[in-house]
C-alpha cells in the first residue's frame, strides 16, 4: 500500500517540503545469504500518461525481462507522454489567451450546460470540486498543508467547496467543513452524508476559533460564487471577516492561505474588490471559465478547473481557455510565480536503511529496489545517467536507458560514433547514477566499460522497433547537423526504402556497452540531511573477490 502521503507527488514550487516514501518500502524481507544468481529484471512500465495531479499507477505485474526499447531520446519515437509535451503544454496554458465572463453569461451557460447540453447539476458539481481539489494538490503540499477548513455557503459554490472536501480526504488532507446554511436538496443532504461516513467534522461558525491560523494549514473559500449580489449576510459576513484577519497575521510565506472557488466570496462578481476591503485570496480556482472580477485578482496561482466545456459552448461565447495538461483536472491560468532556487529543498521520510536489511550481493540489492520502483509505479526507472571522461580528464554526463543487468554488468545500446563511445574508447572508466525522486533513492555505479559482443548487439537491435532500427541508422549520433528536417527526410528515405518489410541491418556503428562495476552506493534521503548511504566496494579475500559493505557519512 502506498501511503496517502506518497500518493500525492505534486509540483509545488516553493520552500522546504517533506517527502515521505511509500509505506510498502518499509517492509524489507529479512537479510539473506547472498543468492549466487540474480533474479530477472523487469522491464519498465509504459509511458505513464500521468496527469498534472500525479498519482502513481496501481502497481503493475511482474513480466519477464525483454530488452526491446530504445535508448533516452531516441528519435521518431511517439511517447503517451514526454516532459517535452508536458513542457509544451505548461509554456501553451501560461501564454494562452483567457475569455472572461459576465455573470449573466456565466448564468446561461450554466443553464445551457443542464439544459440542452445534457448535464445534471451533480455531475458538473462533481467535476467543479475534483478540480479545486486538483489544484489545491498542485500547489500545497501535502505535507505541510494537511489541515484544510472548507467552509461552504448555500448555493452550488457551497456544494463545490463539499465535493473538495472528499476528495481532499482520499488524496490524504484532513478536511474540516464549516456549513453554516445546509440547503435541503437531496444533492446537498447526500454530499454531506458522504463527508459523514468519512469522519469529516463539520464545525458550527461559534466553534471556530477568531484566528484560523492556529488550526488549519489552508482555508477553502467556497461560499459564494456567481450568483452573488449584494453584501454579505450573517454568519458569512463574520466569516469572511476571519479571512480578512489572515491577510494580516504572518508575512507572506508563512501567513495561512485561502483558496477561493470561482469567486472570492464577497467581491462583486464583475468588478471585483470594489472599495479594497475584501478578502485577498492567495489562489482562486476559476470554474468553467473565468469571471470578470478574476481579472483583479493577483494572488500567486489563478487556475482553471471544470474540464467539461463543450465546443459548442466555446463557439457561442467565443472562450478561449488555457489547455489543459495530459489528464489534469486544472491547468495554471498565467505564468507561475518565479522560484527562490535556494529554498528548494525536501525534507525526506523514508523507512531506515541499515547494514543488516541489505542484501550482501549488490546486485540483488539492485535488483530489489529496481523493482520497487517498477511497482511503485515510476515512469522510466532505468533511465540513468552516464559519465565518461575522455582522456583529457574532461567528464560528459547524459541519460540513457538501462538495457539488461546481470552480474556481469549493466547494459545500455548506443552509436559507437557518440561522444560517450569516443569517451571511452580513450578512458573505460564510466559511472552509472539512478535518480528515483518519488522513493528518496540513488543508486550510484562505477566500473569500466567494454563494448558487448556483436551478437549481443544484433539480438538486441533486431528486437526493437523498425522505427527505432531506422532511427539509429539515420543518426550519426553526436554530429552537428543544419536542421532537422535531414533527420526527417533521410528516415522517410529509409522507411521507403524497407516498406517492404525486409531485414534491416544493424549498422556497424550502433551497438551496447556494458559496465562491470567495482562500486556500488545505495543511497536513501532521511530526515534532516541524515541520509543513508551503504557502500559496496570489492575486496580481495583468498585469492577472490568480495563485496564488503560500508557506511558513508551524509
Ligand atoms: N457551469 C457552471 O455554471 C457551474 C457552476 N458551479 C458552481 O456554482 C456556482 C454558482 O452557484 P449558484 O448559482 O448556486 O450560486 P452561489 O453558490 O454563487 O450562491 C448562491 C447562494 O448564495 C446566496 N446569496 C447570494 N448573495 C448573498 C449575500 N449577499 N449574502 C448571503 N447569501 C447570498 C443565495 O441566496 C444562494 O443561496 C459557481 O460559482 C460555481 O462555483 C459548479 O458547481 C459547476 C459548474
Ligand atoms: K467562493
Amino acid at each position: 500500500m502506498l501511503t496517502a502521503a506518497s500518493k500525492i507527488l505534486n509540483k509545488s514550487a516553493l520552500a522546504t517540503t517533506t517527502r515521505a516514501m511509500p509505506l510498502f518500502l518499509s517492509t524489507f524481507p529479512s537479510p539473506t545469504a547472498a543468492a549466487p544468481t540474480v533474479p530477472p529484471l523487469r522491464p519498465p512500465p509504459s509511458q505513464n500518461p500521468g496527469p498534472h495531479l500525479r498519482l502513481p499507477p496501481p502497481p503493475r505485474r511482474a513480466l519477464s525481462f525483454i530488452a526491446a526499447a530504445e535508448p533516452a531520446g531516441a528519435p521518431f519515437r511517439t511517447p503517451g507522454r514526454t516532459m517535452e509535451s508536458l513542457a509544451t503544454s505548461a509554456a501553451a496554458a501560461a501564454s494562452a489567451k483567457v475569455t472572461y465572463l459576465s455573470q449573466r453569461d456565466a448564468a446561461e451557460i450554466d443553464k445551457q450546460l443542464m439544459g440542452p447540453l445534457g448535464f445534471s447539476v451533480d455531475q458538473l458539481m462533481e467535476l467543479a470540486g475534483l478540480s479545486v481539489a486538483a489544484a489545491v494538490v498542485e500547489v500545497y503540499k501535502l505535507s505541510e498543508h494537511t489541515r484544510v477548513l472548507i467552509i461552504c455557503g448555500p448555493g452550488n459554490n457551497g456544494g463545490d467547496g463539499l465535493v473538495a472536501a472528499r476528495h481532499l480526504y482520499h488524496f490524504g488532507y484532513k478536511p474540516s467543513v464549516c456549513y453554516p446554511k445546509r440547503t435541503a436538496k437531496p444533492l446537498y443532504s447526500g454530499l454531506v452524508t458522504q463527508l459523514e461516513a468519512l469522519a469529516i467534522p463539520f464545525l458550527p461558525v461559534e466553534d471556530l476559533p477568531q484566528d484560523l491560523s492556529g488550526q488549519f494549514d489552508i482555508v477553502i473559500d467556497a461560499m459564494f460564487g456567481f450568483s452573488f449580489h449584494g453584501t454579505p449576510r450573517p454568519p458569512f459576513d463574520d466569516l469572511i471577516q476571519r479571512l480578512l484577519l489572515l491577510s494580516v497575521i504572518g508575512d507572506s510565506v508563512k501567513r495561512l492561505p485561502i483558496v477561493s472557488v470561482d469567486i472570492p466570496s464577497g467581491w462583486h462578481v464583475e468588478e471585483g474588490d470594489i472599495n479594497g476591503g475584501g478578502i485577498k485570496p492567495d489562489m482562486l480556482v476559476s470554474l468553467t471559465a473565468p469571471k470578470l472580477c478574476a481579472k483583479k485578482f493577483n494572488g500567486p496561482h489563478h487556475f482553471l478547473g471544470g474540464r467539461f466545456v463543450p465546443p459548442p459552448i466555446l463557439r457561442k461565447y467565443g472562450l478561449e481557455l488555457p489547455p489543459y495538461p495530459g489528464t489534469s483536472m486544472c491547468v495554471r491560468v498565467g505564468k507561475a510565480p518565479s522560484v527562490d532556487i535556494s529554498s528548494l529543498r525536501e525534507n525526506y521520510i523514508s523507512p531506515e536503511l541499515t547494514e543488516n536489511q541489505v542484501m550482501p550481493c549488490p546486485f540483488n540489492q539492485f535488483h530489489r529496489w529496481f523493482n520497487e520502483a517498477v511497482t511503485a509505479g515510476l515512469r522510466e526507472p532505468n533511465a540513468m545517467a552516464l559519465t565518461t571522461v575522455n582522456k583529457a580528464g574532461k567528464p560528459s554526463s547524459r541519460m540513457v536507458l538501462l538495457k539488461g543487468v546481470d552480474k556481469h554488468g549493466f547494459v545500455w545500446y548506443t552509436n559507437y560514433g557518440s561522444q560517450k563511445a569516443h569517451d571511452l574508447s580513450e578512458n573505460s572508466n564510466a559511472a552509472l547514477l539512478f535518480y528515483w525522486n518519488e522513493m528518496n533513492r540513488q543508486v550510484r555505479v562505477e566500473g569500466s566499460v567494454q563494448k558487448v559482443s556483436l551478437e549481443e548487439s544484433e539480438k538486441y537491435f533486431h528486437s526493437r522497433p523498425r522505427g527505432s532500427q531506422l532511427g539509429a541508422i539515420v543518426s550519426k549520433q553526436s554530429t552537428v547537423i543544419a536542421g532537422r528536417d535531414i533527420l526527417q527526410q533521410a528516415y522517410k528515405e529509409l522507411e521507403q526504402k524497407y516498406s517492404d518489410g525486409s531485414f534491416i541491418p544493424k549498422p556497424d556503428y550502433w551497438g551496447g556497452y556494458r559496465l562491470t562495476p567495482n562500486l556500488f552506493e545505495f543511497w536513501q534521503g532521511q530526515q534532516s540531511r541524515l541520509h543513508d548511504r551503504l557502500q559496496y566496494k570489492q575486496r580481495e579475500v583468498d585469492g577472490g573477490t568480495v563485496w564488503h559493505i560500508e557506511r558513508l557519512s551524509p
